[in-house]
């Protein structure tokens, strides 16, 4: 990234108009704040342009009433400390406001980076590195390594404009006297205050080059901290391990931004000679004008107090970075708004149980070179049973996700009663089938919470939901809990209960049961017996996928007596269907169901066979 050094063009015409409309979308930005907050803000700020030029003008009687001895001291000396005071006053209420405003435009901000996040009806977009990059920066609320919200971007423009007019009547108040001398401080304040941007504001670029790097930072960070990995870290001994990994990512984050920042340092020449240059003006010229009898002591003290007012526009308060950083913040969250989903389908899915073809379904994930599945040929029928099984990493659960239109695919089509995926509105299709994920998600919410949200639409009595909880086997765990349904499922936390894996699963099939109990005609169960007991692998075929009626089941398993009484059994392999049949027809096969199925029996009944990579 090559170094930016100073150029007029910085106070060109050019430059200040583009600057002007990026100032003009952080002007917006306030508007997402409560409008009291807005006027307190706002009024504060005129406080403290109006309070400048007032402490010159008191500065001034002050002194013309110490030299001269003449009238009365105390109503300059008590208009002076008034109007410090209330620079004050207005400063630190200001500020309060500035802050709670800021955190209402960020609560804003964050609002609408999770439509953003959440608006495709896939979530392909959630896997691109592009996506994690600018989200990352849009979702930077100033909690992490520096505060770069859009919030404060906004606040502090206020606070620059500020500045910047009560710079401007300080400057006005000067140029009664000396108005040569008022243009030259204004100049060079500004030529000050542009290049320590350029410089300063420059390595802020060059960290967020380095956003990827940032996120390294911050996986390391969390693992040390959160609960998920504490258990390994603590059993593998890792946490030494886990600190130096944090330490060596962030090293290379910022290895970039320590070496400018040392070159900035060396370059401040300039800025200090325009420093040392505009205190000898502002000294010399009214020094000068005393000396020469032109203005008397008095008017000195003014003169100071003005340029001491010019000065303070060269000032880089946090409010200036707050402003870049925020900069950063608010472009890519507004480049995540631009980009257009695709189009979504309209159409709504026949009623009743569908039948659902994958045709000729090719599917390549995002940035991958080579398919998962190819050209795949598969038929669920209305109210089949049909179970698919395979290797690690033969695309199951991909075909799932294909199916739930989270992902579509490279090539050929899915269709639903006949009608492809993609013509059908998402909504209304996940309204139609429930999954169950092999890493389904254990929802810190009650127990009741963790069954209905399967179908939130839908009302539902608490003994219907005993009834369930009786079905998938977890009656005892209900008489257990103090709350009963209204306990609270959470693991780590104070307030609630946590559960063990096996129930955790068993939980997930009673929220299929229960959105199969409120209209979904299509069940998906990726590996649902995998924390399961013997005795609980035994019951599930009949205590869950025998009690949903009329639907559709599509199950996936590695425990093939989880699925061998399905009424079709597929083979899934090297993303094609090789197999096909029921339980009994794969075995009078002899393929390689037939041989994956007595692997795993002859680990029950003899010595362990030879690892391989093969189901469980
Ligand atoms: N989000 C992803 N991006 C890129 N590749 C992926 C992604 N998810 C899965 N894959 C790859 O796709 C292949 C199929 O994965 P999938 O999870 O569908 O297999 P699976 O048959 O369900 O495996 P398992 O039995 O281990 O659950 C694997 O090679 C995996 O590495």
């Amino acid at each position: 990234m090559p170094y930016p050094a100073f150029s007029p063009r910085d106070l060109g015409w050019a430059r200040l108009r583009a600057s002007a409309a990026e100032r003009r979308q952080f002007l917006a930005l306030l508007g997402y704040g409560s409008r009291r907050l807005l006027t307190a803000v706002l009024l504060a700020t005129l406080l403290e342009i109006a309070a400048a030029p007032l402490t010159a003008v008191f500065a001034q009687a002050l002194v013309d009433v110490l030299v001269s001895g003449e009238g009365g001291f105390v109503l300059p000396a008590a208009g002076f400390a008034a109007v410090l005071l209330l620079r004050q006053a207005a400063e630190i209420t200001g500020r309060a406001c500035k802050l709670s405003l800021a955190q209402q435009i960020d609560g804003s901000a964050r609002s609408r980076m999770r439509r953003v996040a959440l608006r495709p009806a896939g979530i392909s977009h959630l896997e691109d590195p592009e996506f994690q990059d600018v989200a990352s920066r849009a979702a930077d609320q100033g909690i992490a390594w520096r505060e770069r919200s859009p919030g404060l971007a906004a606040v502090g423009q206020v606070e620059i404009a500020g500045r910047m007019l009560s710079a401007l009547a300080m400057g006005i108040a000067l140029a009664v006297h000396f108005p040569v001398l008022a243009c030259a401080l204004v100049v060079l304040s500004l030529v000050a205050r542009s290049i320590t941007l350029r410089q300063w504001l420059f390595l802020e670029n060059v960290k967020d080059a380095a956003t990827p790097e940032r996120r390294k930072v911050d996986f390391w960070a969390d693992l040390a901290t959160g609960p998920e990995a504490g258990t390994e870290l603590r059993l593998f001994g890792l946490a030494g391990w886990v600190s130096e990994r944090r330490l060596a990512a962030h090293y290379a984050w910022l290895a970039d931004y320590w070496r400018i920042r040392r070159n900035v340092l060396r370059r401040q020449k300039l800025s200090m000679t325009i420093a040392v240059v505009s205190a000898g003006l502002a000294l010399g010229v009214p020094g000068a004008a005393v000396l020469g009898d032109r203005i008397d002591v008095g008017t000195l003290a003014f003169c100071l107090v003005a340029a001491w007012g010019i000065f303070a526009v060269t000032d880089m308060g946090n409010e200036s970075y707050d402003i870049e950083y925020g900069k950063t913040a608010h472009h890519a969250l507004r480049t995540l708004e631009a980009v257009r989903p695709p189009a979504k389908g309209t159409a709504s899915p026949a009623p009743g149980v569908p039948e659902v073809r994958f045709e000729h379904v090719t599917f390549t994930y995002p940035g991958a070179s080579r398919p998962v599945l190819c050209d795949l040929n598969l038929t669920l029928r209305p109210g089949e049973r049909l179970a698919i099984v395979g290797v690690n990493g033969a695309g199951k659960t991909t075909l799932i996700k294909l199916l739930a239109g989270l992902y579509t695919p490279t090539a050929g089509r899915i269709t639903v009663g006949g009608a492809d995926l993609r013509t059908l509105d998402p909504a209304a299709w996940r309204d139609r089938l429930t999954v169950l994920f092999q890493d389904f998600v254990r929802y810190p919410l009650t127990l009741r919470e963790n069954i209905t949200l399967a179908a939130p639409e839908a009302d539902v009595t608490d003994a219907e939901l005993e009834g369930l909880l009786r079905a998938g086997g977890l009656a005892g765990v209900l008489t257990s809990l103090e709350a009963g349904l209204d306990t609270v499922l959470w693991q780590t936390g104070s307030e609630g209960r946590g559960l063990s894996g096996g129930q955790w699963q068993r939980l997930a099939a009673v929220r299929a049961l229960y959105a199969v109990s409120r209209g979904r005609r299509l069940v998906v169960l990726d590996e649902p017996t995998a924390h399961l007991d013997v005795r609980g692998e035994a019951e599930f075929y009949g205590r869950v996928v025998g009690a949903v009626g009329e639907a559709s089941v599509l199950l996936i398993s590695h425990r093939l007596s989880t699925v061998r009484a399905a009424d079709r059994i597929v083979l899934l392999q090297d993303g094609r269907i090789m197999e096909d049949g029921s339980h009994t027809d794969l075995l009078r096969r002899d393929g390689e169901y037939a041989r994956l199925f007595r692997l795993q029996a002859a680990r029950f009944a003899g010595p362990p066979p030879a690892p391989e990579g093969t189901p469980r």
